[in-house]
């Protein structure tokens, strides 16, 4: 399996949002750092799903970029992405393993460090730890787990972490820092002025 990229955009489905422009900006500057977990609203047809995961993979294969699906796994296995992501609410690590198949990428959210630890022995690739920091990208969160969350969970697996939540290029430092081997955004790159740029900034706060 080839290495994992350390930037993570996820798409922004929300009203008013173009994710394929954001993505097609980021592509460009990142190519194979980027990781592109397609991600939809809860109440988003698998059809729309479907639709958004076949241009993304499209858009990643020539800068050989990676794209995940967020919970729907038949959708990432419909489009031939290169896995998906799972949490609390979606199948269990385990189960998603063997949806997938043991070569396919596959994330798992954990905020502490047994759920951590489970999830890489039931499969996971990586680990998404977060909220980092206060977000308003999605509702109902708990409290944010800060720098010091992500370096429990970290020093306590040896899968790659993937901070989220309020990351911005200002705040990569502090959680490389940590033992974050990437981080995923929304806002930081669907909220940019100049996607572009904004990637090239998260990248080099990435990769120095
Ligand atoms: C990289 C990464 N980390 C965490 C999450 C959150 O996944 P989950 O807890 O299943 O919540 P939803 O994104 O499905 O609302 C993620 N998507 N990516
Ligand atoms: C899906 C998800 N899970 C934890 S925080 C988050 C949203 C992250 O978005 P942003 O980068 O805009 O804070
Ligand atoms: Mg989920």
């Amino acid at each position: 399996m080839p290495s994992l990229g350390r930037l993570h955009l996820i798409t922004d489905t929300r009203p008013g949002r173009d994710p394929l422009a954001v993505l097609r900006a980021a592509l460009p500057v990142a190519r194979a750092e980027l990781v592109v977990q397609v991600r939809v609203e809860d109440d988003a047809t698998d059809r729309q799903a479907y639709d958004l995961a076949r241009r993304v993979v499209a858009l990643c294969a020539p800068y050989r970029a990676t794209c995940l699906v967020n919970d729907r796994l038949h959708v990432a296995l419909a489009v031939g992405a290169a896995g998906g992501h799972v949490g609390a609410d979606d199948l269990p690590v385990g189960a998603a393993r063997r949806v997938l198949g043991s070569t396919a990428v596959l994330g798992a959210t954990a905020r502490e460090p047994l759920a951590a630890a489970e999830a890489a022995a039931a499969g996971a690739s990586y680990l998404g730890v977060g909220p980092c920091h206060a977000t308003s990208t999605k509702r109902g969160l708990p409290a944010p787990v800060g720098p010091d969350g992500v370096r429990a969970v970290a020093d306590s697996v040896a899968v790659p972490v993937i901070a989220i939540g309020g990351v911005t290029a200002a705040s990569v430092p502090t959680l490389r820092a940590a033992g974050a081997y990437g981080v995923a955004v929304v806002g930081a790159l669907s909220g940019a002025v100049d996607p572009g740029r904004a990637t090239a900034e998260l990248l080099g706060a990435l990769t120095c």
